[in-house]
């Protein structure tokens, strides 16, 4: 049995995520989220949190957003003991797809999802590392919502709070929930 797991413990488990200035273009501070998965501590931290926040919450089926969404996705999909589903980005997926498009913070992307993976009225749990632009997130939601599926709620471990995409998914009706909130996706280091 899961015991609550230390929420205190989001603080040291947001710091472990490493900024890498002007990546992978100039003006981003990229946050990259593998010193997290590669501590067992902190990788298991995260993944009790959510397990913790959504095992009462008759969670039918965990989508995952491509990539990081997908390492999160699978992680709590397993302990939930529901299965996963992939949303991929455009071309990546073998059988027939929805899709949808949306504007990043640096560039564009179109993602897809099997038209057979969600059942209606099943209850999605969606997940991804982080909401910048929210622009990922919410084509996610559109696309859950597209076949006759609902969004229980969308998670990942930050928001960006410079950028209005949290804001935007819940001005959309969107439940979405972040472990940890940074001001901080545009870099100013050396400006
Ligand atoms: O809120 P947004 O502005 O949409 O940005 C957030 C998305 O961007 C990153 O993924 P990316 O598209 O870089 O793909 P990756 O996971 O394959 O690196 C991140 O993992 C989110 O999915
Ligand atoms: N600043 C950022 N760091 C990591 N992934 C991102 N996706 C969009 N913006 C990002």
């Amino acid at each position: 049995m899961l015991t609550h797991p230390d929420v205190m413990g989001v603080e040291a488990l947001a710091a472990k995520i490493r900024k890498i200035p002007h990546w992978p273009q100039d003006g981003i501070l990229f946050h990259d989220i593998t010193p997290v998965l590669q501590s067992p501590q902190y990788f298991r931290l995260l993944v009790d949190l959510l397990v913790y926040r959504y095992m009462n919450q008759k969670i039918d089926v965990v989508a995952g957003l491509d990539a990081r969404g997908f390492i999160i996705g699978a992680a709590l999909a397993y302990q939930l003991n529901v299965g996963f589903v992939p949303i991929r980005k455009k071309g990546k997926l073998p059988f027939t797809t929805v899709s949808e498009s949306y504007a990043l913070e640096y560039g564009h992307a179109t993602i897809e999802m099997h038209t057979d993976a969600l059942k209606q009225d099943s209850r999605v749990l969606l997940v991804d590392d982080l909401v910048a632009t929210g622009g990922t997130m919410m084509a996610g939601v559109n696309l859950i919502r597209r076949m006759g599926a609902n969004v229980v709620e969308a998670a990942a471990i930050l928001e960006f709070t410079d950028l209005p995409g949290g804001a935007n998914i819940r001005n959309e009706g969107v439940p979405l929930f972040t472990l940890y909130q940074n001001h901080g996706s545009i870099d100013s280091v050396g400006e």
